[in-house]
């Protein structure tokens, strides 16, 4: 499976800026480009991308979008005087015009352009280009919003008519509605639109109707246009993950897209004067980490806004880091969604329930008095954050994101003897460390000469601390008693005191509650067997009608229960246990050993029991990074899956509140 990480910039891109005074134009300067790309080289993440270099849109590439007549329009510029300029401007929104940014929009269209190419054809598994004028607002026959030509609209259908794509997903973060993508796809279901944004019930920019959740598409389209508004100001990284698990990956894991695309703006970042949000820049790392699973990998992040220079080259950074396959930070203390963002998450999900399977058990909207009686409700809230954002304004600031070093070593492995090393692994020698082969002795034999027992559990025992270290990555051990196995592990572990264990059971061994109820270990169970015992908040049975075996219902409680959960515990350590019977396809095993390593900075153990020895190359891929195969257009789920989960997740919101789907019953 080819790795590599395209990286497309060009600073022609830099040479054009605003020539005439406009207060909402001043921010995109060029400096957005040299600060971003300056960043990435000084973190020495440029030198580990494959350079790529940009083309101009034909005209051709421009038309799959845009009309004749405002492709000719725009043609006349690089020959006017600065007075047509400004007039030739006056009749589009919030853009200006340039002699030079003709040649510099068709250079971002066709960067754009060159990184479908490099992903798609195998040249590289991902990529970021870097552009601007950014395009996401551009329409028809119109800039708008900085925009001139729509360079990821441009490139979906590019994409389509070049290499015959059947479904893009494009993913759009930037913190303004991109009503130009919107309405080139609205009607089109082979390419799905998600889009959050600041609205502020259509007082925020571009104030458009059409920016609400309840736009969904039309015709055809219709339930392929995903609007997430944000209604408030300072949203955080618990908001954004909770729409990203509670909406967009549901719907992308049963749209199942052969590319996604990526309208990376950078303006959804604390700090930046246009969105007024409070997420750190290292959340993009997790937003991108869970969209690499999709399309078996190929991603196309291509810049759009971003205005705070600062939280500008850090978000970008954090995306092209984890483009690259390094694991991403810790999430640092989540917060659940607010209520405002709740009322969004509840309102998208009720307007797509007919459209989606996953989201069939959605609650129904709440009645019209209830909702106004919300906005009324923030309304006053509203004042109160009003006074209170400004003071905060003056002092925004935010901790530099932790550098990330990467392991020396990335996959460890434990296998038998007769076992071969998958590729790219390193075996792990068992452990002479005398205090650990005497702790497993006295801890964990049964009898005195279970030599290979103590070999197994002291080289488990060692790989855990290398992991702590920062030493190793991942692991993966294939062992012929896999309960020993995991308390032996939990139980290390567990003594370094700051250490929380997530530990994840798939297949039908029984398995213990973990000791005490002090937080130390969660565990997530997935089973097909009801179990009659009532759990504490650290232990979590999932019971699933055919276990494991059906796919999508497999995929819903991964998506809409186990990360979100995995993402508020915030462990230091996932130890990953599958045991024979689970019913587990490789290629959901596959992305569900990917989607786990965007927790606990990738440091996944996967314990396996011998049987499973068919599994260890399929693991080893994910472990390494290689990006799990697509699990294809799922089913739905059986509505009694839907409905266990959704119980399952109103029962535990009360302790796990990136569980919650819907605002609080107003009093
Ligand atoms: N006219 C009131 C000023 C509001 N600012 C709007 C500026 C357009 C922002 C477009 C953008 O950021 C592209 S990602
Ligand atoms: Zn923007």
């Amino acid at each position: 499976m080819k790795m590599g990480t395209a990286l497309v910039y060009d600073e022609e891109m830099t040479k054009y800026k605003l020539l005439w005074v406009d207060p909402a134009c001043k921010i995109e300067v060029p400096e957005r480009l040299t600060v971003s790309h300056e960043a990435l080289v000084k973190a020495g993440l440029a030198d580990r991308c494959v350079a790529v270099p940009v083309r101009e849109a034909t005209d051709a590439d421009i038309l799959l979008v845009h009309s004749e007549e405002y492709l000719e329009a725009v043609k006349k510029t690089p020959y006017m005087t600065l007075e047509d300029l400004k007039e030739f401007t006056l009749q589009y929104g919030d853009v200006y015009f340039h002699p030079n940014i003709y040649h510099c929009a068709k250079l971002a269209a066709g960067a754009a352009l060159q990184l479908v190419d490099s992903v798609v054809t195998g040249k590289v598994r991902n990529g970021m280009a870097l552009v601007r004028p950014p395009g996401h607002h551009s329409m028809r026959s119109a800039a708008n919003g900085f925009c001139v030509f729509n360079n990821v609209a441009i490139a979906a259908q590019y994409a389509k008519q070049k290499y015959g794509m059947k479904r893009v997903l494009i993913v759009d973060w930037d913190v303004h509605h991109g009503q130009g993508v919107q309405s080139c796809f609205e009607d089109d279901p082979n390419v799905l639109y998600f889009s959050w944004h600041r609205y502020e019930h259509q007082r925020f920019w571009p104030q458009l109707r059409d920016s609400d959740y309840d736009c969904v598409g039309k015709e055809k389209g219709a339930g392929f246009n995903i609007n997430v508004p944000w209604n408030k100001v300072g949203m955080k990284n618990g908001d954004y993950l909770s729409v990203f698990c509670h909406v967009l990956l549901p719907i992308a894991y049963e749209f199942s897209p052969d590319l996604v695309l990526v309208c990376a703006g950078f303006d959804s970042a604390i700090g930046d004067p246009e969105g007024e949000m409070c997420a750190s820049p290292d959340i993009f790392a997790h937003l991108t980490h869970l969209l690499m699973n999709l399309a078996g990998g190929k991603v196309c992040a291509v810049l759009e806004g971003g205005y705070n220079l600062t939280s500008l080259h850090q978000s970008v950074c954090q995306t092209v880091q984890t483009l690259l396959g390094d694991p991403a930070p810790r999430p640092a203390d989540l917060d659940g969604p607010c209520t405002s963002a709740l009322e969004s998450l509840h309102c998208v999900r009720s307007a797509h329930r007919q459209y989606w399977s996953c989201l069939k058990h959605a609650a129904e909207l709440p009645s019209s008095e209830i909702s106004t009686k919300c906005i009324k409700l923030e309304e006053e809230e509203e004042e109160k954050q009003q006074h209170q954002k400004k003071e905060e304004e003056e002092k925004e600031a935010w901790p530099e994101p932790l550098k990330r070093l990467t392991p020396p070593v990335r996959t460890a492995v434990v296998l038998p003897d007769g076992v071969v090393c998958p590729d790219g692994c390193e075996r792990f020698s068992p452990s002479e460390d005398l205090n650990i082969l005497n702790k497993v002795r006295e801890n964990f034999l049964k009898g005195p000469d279970d030599s290979d027992a103590l070999t197994t559990l002291s080289s488990l025992t060692a790989l855990v601390e290398k992991m702590e270290k920062n030493e190793i990555c991942n692991g993966l051990a294939l062992v012929r008693d896999v309960s020993t196995a995991r308390m032996c592990v939990v139980q290390h572990a567990a003594t370094a005191h700051r250490n929380r264990v997530l530990m994840v059971c798939v297949g039908d061994a029984v398995v213990p509650s973990p000791g005490t109820d002090d937080g130390k270990t969660l565990l997530v169970q997935f089973s097909n067997t009801e179990s009659e015992e009532q759990k504490g908040k650290f232990h979590i049975p999932v019971c699933l009608k055919k276990g494991c075996s059906d796919v999508s219902g497999f995929t819903l409680a991964v998506l809409g229960l186990l990360l979100p959960l995995g993402y508020e515990y915030d462990p230091s350590l996932v130890l990953l246990v599958r045991t024979p019977g689970s019913g587990l396809c490789d290629a959901a095993w596959q992305q569900l050993t990917g989607l786990l390593q965007g927790l606990a900075q990738g440091h996944t153990l996967v314990l396996m029991q011998e049987g499973e020895k068919a599994c260890v190359g399929p693991t080893a891929s994910s472990l390494l990074g290689v990006a799990a195969p697509s699990l294809g257009k799922l089913p739905a789920p059986l509505p009694e899956d839907v409905q266990a989960l959704e119980r399952l997740r109103h029962r535990l919101q009360a302790d796990w509140k990136l569980l919650q789907t819907t605002a609080p019953e107003t009093a």
